[in-house]
Order: C-alpha cells, then sequence, then structure tokens
C-alpha cells in the first residue's frame, strides 16, 4: 500500500502491438478490467542519474512533458511536444498517431524500421492508436519509459480530443454533417493563404437545390432534410480529399476547390451535378427528384474571395434563369 501510493497510478490500458511481446510484469498490475501502469521514477538512483547522461535526459522528460502538457489543448501541439522529448531522451525518429472515428491521421518525425505501437484504451473510450519508431531496436527498459510517457499523456490527449470534438461541432452544420458558414470563413482565409503562398488557383463553387420549397410542399420537411444529407454526401463523394464542402446556409452549398483553375473547377461542378441528377435519393419509399445548379468562379488577385464568391453567387443566378440543373461558370 505505501508502495502505491509513492508510485503514480495510471488508469489506462495500454495495448502493445503484438509483434512486441506482452509489457513487462515490473512496469505493470493488473486489475480486473484494465492494466494500471505505474511509472518507472524510482527506479533510477540519484547518483546515477548525475553521472548517466542519458538517465538525466530520462529523468528531465519525466519531469517536464507533464508540465509541457499543461500549457495546450490542442492534440497536434500536444503529440510535437510529446515527440520532441523522447526524441531528446530516446532518439526516436518517428511518431504517428491515428484514430480513425475521429478522422485523425498525424505523422511526426520520420518512420523508422524499428517500432513500437499502442492502443490507447481507459475505460470509457478509446483514444486512438500510437506508434514509436527508431533505427534501432527499443529494449524493454526503453519500452517501459514509452509507456511511462503514454501514462502522462493520456489525460491530457483525452482532454484535447473532447476539446477537439467541441470546436469541429461547433464548426458542423448538424443536418448534413458538413462544415458551416463559420468553418467556411475560416477555411476561406486559410485557402486563400495558401493560394497566395504557392500561386495557385483557388476555385469555389456556389451550388443551389432546384425548387427545394416544391420538394418541401410535395414530400414534406423531413423529405427535404433527406435530400439535403443526400446532396451533401454527393458532393462529398465527387470532391477530393483536398477540398471542402460546407453549407452556406437553406439549400446552398459552398464548395472549394484548392489549386483548381476555371476549366478543372467546371469540370468538377459538371461532375457533382450530374451525380446528383443521376443518384436516387429515397425517402420513405419514394423517389425525391434532385437537381442543383452551380456557379463557378476562380480567384483572381485583383479581387477579394468575397469578390470570388460574388462572382459564383451571379454565375449560379445565371444557371437558374437559364432553367436551373446546369453548371454556369464567370470568369
Ligand atoms: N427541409 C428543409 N428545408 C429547408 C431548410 N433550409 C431551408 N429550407 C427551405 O428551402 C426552401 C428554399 O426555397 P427557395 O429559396 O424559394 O428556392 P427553391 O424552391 O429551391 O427555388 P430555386 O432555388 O429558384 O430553384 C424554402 O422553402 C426553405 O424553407 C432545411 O434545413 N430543411
Amino acid at each position: 500500500m505505501v508502495l502505491a501510493k509513492q508510485k503514480q497510478v495510471i488508469d489506462i490500458k495500454l495495448v502493445r502491438d503484438k509483434t512486441m511481446g506482452p509489457i513487462a510484469q515490473s512496469s505493470r498490475e493488473l486489475s480486473h478490467s484494465n492494466i494500471k501502469l505505474f511509472t518507472a521514477a524510482q527506479q533510477v538512483s540519484p547518483a546515477n542519474r548525475a553521472l548517466d547522461n542519458r538517465e538525466t535526459l530520462r529523468e528531465q522528460l519525466r519531469e517536464r512533458l507533464p508540465r509541457l502538457l499543461q500549457t495546450t489543448l490542442e492534440l497536434e501541439q500536444q503529440l510535437k511536444l510529446c515527440f520532441q522529448e523522447l526524441h531528446r531522451a530516446l532518439k526516436v525518429d518517428g511518431l504517428e498517431y491515428s484514430h480513425n472515428n475521429e478522422n485523425i491521421n498525424l505523422s511526426l518525425g520520420r518512420r523508422a524500421t524499428h517500432s513500437c505501437s499502442y492502443r490507447l484504451v481507459t475505460e470509457r473510450d478509446f483514444n486512438g492508436e500510437i506508434c514509436f519508431s527508431r533505427r534501432s531496436r527499443f529494449d524493454e527498459e526503453e519500452l517501459q519509459l514509452i509507456e511511462s510517457t503514454l501514462g502522462q499523456l493520456a489525460y491530457p490527449l483525452r482532454n484535447a480530443l473532447s476539446y477537439r470534438q467541441a470546436v469541429q461541432l461547433a464548426l458542423r452544420d448538424p443536418l448534413t454533417g458538413v462544415g458551416n458558414r463559420i468553418a467556411m470563413d475560416n477555411a476561406l482565409h486559410h485557402e486563400l493563404q495558401v493560394t497566395q503562398r504557392n500561386e495557385q488557383p483557388l476555385s469555389l463553387l456556389l451550388l443551389d437545390l432546384d425548387h427545394f420549397k416544391k420538394i418541401n410542399d410535395t414530400f414534406g420537411h423531413s423529405a427535404g432534410d433527406q435530400a439535403l444529407k443526400h446532396a451533401a454526401d454527393s458532393i462529398r463523394h465527387a470532391i477530393r480529399d483536398i477540398d471542402q464542402v460546407f453549407r452556406f446556409g437553406g439549400e446552398e452549398f459552398v464548395i472549394v476547390l484548392r489549386n483548381s483553375n476555371q476549366e478543372c473547377s467546371t469540370m468538377v461542378a459538371e461532375r457533382i451535378r450530374a451525380r446528383l441528377e443521376s443518384m436516387q435519393c429515397q425517402f420513405q419509399g419514394q423517389e425525391i427528384p434532385v437537381t442543383a445548379s452551380i456557379g463557378v468562379a476562380t480567384y483572381n488577385d485583383k479581387e477579394t474571395i468575397r469578390d470570388t464568391l460574388q462572382r459564383a453567387d451571379q454565375a449560379l443566378y445565371k444557371a437558374k434563369d437559364q432553367g436551373r440543373n446546369r453548371v454556369i461558370s464567370l470568369d
């Protein structure tokens, strides 16, 4: 019992990758449902620490990291700090973190031949998978140090994930799951910087579902909601990963196409239009006819991004005026 008081109990279950063998008995204690992992801080004597630079670095890792982790709620930043400290202490070359449900894939440093991977699981949640790699093998003592570091990372990481979820929720349209207008403003600001820095074209599509009021009036509001979800999914499937879609309001969507000139973005718009026209939208056994009109404009450095959006809106207006279910591009 006294021993337990001296040690820091971390309520996280670390699951080692199969190839790494079981977690050493000396660094863990099994309980009914989870593994309680103990930091190994007490194993290093003060005399050794003073003499051994390697031990000093490791001790610094144990002392510094928790303090550093308290300085940020950003997941990327936390992992960066963790990687930097492990690089200093253990010469870790690469860190990869993924969380499929949250759509997170992060890679820091450079992946090397030898690796150790963990699933980070607490009693309540899954907090992703993490992999460290290095040019030389990790010995058991180093694995224990990595595991106690993961113990230190566990709660800050969980808080960072909750924070990230809250931020994402605030930026997402609850009905369709695509970004909302605030997210769009942030993205436009960011994309403009990327465009100007890389001197690449940036195009905007403004898409408006046709006769949407009629869909609501004929099939009911829930069917209208279903049509909006269907449209958002269709758009998402028709664009590249680096492109983004936002619900601009009502039945209007903005699609931001990175590194896309007028010609290319008109093709993408046509692909989206054709997909919407051909894909069936079903609601309670009924087929709802969904088509869209799309305005296209490509940013030029004589205007603001708001002007580009304005031109896309003018193009959309023309598409509606010329009969709907079509793409119009404006220079
Ligand atoms: N079901 C549903 N309807 C919505 C939502 N947001 C806006 N609407 C409806 O979308 C309709 C938009 O109608 P209009 O602006 O007249 O446009 P339209 O009927 O699509 O006609 P055109 O754009 O000219 O083809 C309105 O009836 C709104 O009530 C929503 O979240 N769900």
